[in-house]
């Protein structure tokens, strides 16, 4: 049975939160989706933070759509969650279970196990502000933890740090994910986030679930052009006759496994070969498109190109040098059939 099942409904404003969710015990889900799509506003109605106007809040088979927020059974994470700059890291985190009516002394036991496992022994008695950015990020994952929560809410948990300390924040938060027995949600719109610490993705758009899966399977087949352009690979949308598929503007493609009715066809940009004159001994697939733009990705060189269809080519800088393209130049792109993955629209 799943911990958390959610159906969670309100409106802010003009803006339309409709989302349905469900988390197994152990399972970490993923929200992920660009700003102002309705991932924070999901987490704050798990958490009791914003009131539903329709749908409800189950964990572990009972509701708690009306349960104030501090009784909910929950730990959180949350990016203006600030740690009390007035207790120590050690009372931070004994806070939760003296509030639950546990002693002072097992709470603060507690507390120093917790810290101990995130080897924040010797910080302690540091008050927050004497903490590095990392360090204060796991007091408040301890903190969230020590409440022994069912479901455990992350808003953007790594946002604040920087890009070395987030590597070793994300590799500690996996390792305390995969030891947590409960239901976690995690809200994000960094797709590596996602896709290291989460078992299940649900991308979320416009206030709804657009597309839901394991992250490879998200990343491999993604479903709308905001997740095509988070994974790195050319979207389009049409319709399929055996292994040539008709795009909704037109342009056709020819791809490697047959399929029927509305499909969606991806690559990656280093699938697109760029030529200068038609090519002779053709790929497949041969478009003479525009260059729109030319952006250094890597190693590699990544072209723009527009025209009857709009997609993005990853060549090598040397191949760049040797075509000479600049914005306004006409090219060929050429991809094999082979490498143009085909799947159910
Ligand atoms: N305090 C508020 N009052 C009214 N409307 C709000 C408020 N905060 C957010 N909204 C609206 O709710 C929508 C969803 O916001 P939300 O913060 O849930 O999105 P998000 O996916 O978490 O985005 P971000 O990554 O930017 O935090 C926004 O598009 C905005 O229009």
């Amino acid at each position: 049975m799943s911990v958390l099942s959610a159906d969670l409904r309100l409106n802010r404003g003009d803006f339309a939160l409709d989302v349905s969710l469900s988390v197994a015990a152990g399972e970490v889900l993923a929200l992920l989706g660009p700003n102002g799509a309705g991932k924070s506003s999901a987490l704050r109605a798990l958490a009791g933070l914003l009131p539903l106007t329709g749908g409800h809040v189950r964990v572990d088979g009972r509701d708690h759509t009306r349960t104030p927020v501090e009784r909910r059974p929950i730990g959180m994470v949350f990016q203006d969650y600030l740690l009390f700059q007035h207790m120590s890291a050690l009372d931070n985190v004994a806070f939760g279970p003296r509030c639950q009516g546990e002693s002072k002394a097992d709470a603060r036991a507690r507390a120093a196990e917790l810290l101990d496992h995130m080897d924040l022994a010797d910080h302690a008695r540091s008050r927050p502000r004497g903490l590095s950015g990392g360090q204060a990020q796991r007091v408040a994952l301890a903190r969230a933890l020590a409440v022994r929560p069912r479901l455990l809410l992350l808003d953007e948990p790594m946002a604040a740090l920087d890009v070395s300390t987030r590597l070793h924040v994300r590799g500690r938060l996996r390792h305390l994910l995969e030891e947590f027995d409960g239901a976690a949600v995690l809200v994000t719109h960094d797709p590596l986030d996602a896709m290291v610490l989460a078992d299940r993705i649900a991308v979320v758009e416009g206030g709804r679930v657009v597309q839901e899966g394991a992250p490879a399977e998200v990343a491999r087949r993604p479903r709308t052009p905001y997740v095509a352009r988070l994974v790195g690979l050319n979207l389009f949308r049409g319709t399929a006759d055996g292994t040539v598929v008709a795009l909704d503007g037109g342009t056709v493609v020819r791809v490697h496994r047959a399929h029927r009715g509305p499909a969606l066809v991806a690559f990656p940009p280093r699938a697109v070969a760029l030529y200068r004159s038609r090519p002779d001994g053709s790929p497949r697939n041969l478009w003479e498109l525009e260059v729109d733009g030319v952006e250094r990705f890597g190693d590699q060189v990544r072209v723009h190109l527009t025209g009857p269809l709009d997609l993005a080519a990853d060549i090598s800088p040397a191949a760049l040098a040797e075509l000479g393209l600049v914005r306004g130049d006409s090219v060929w792109a050429g991809v094999k059939a082979a490498e143009a993955e085909c799947y159910p629209g």
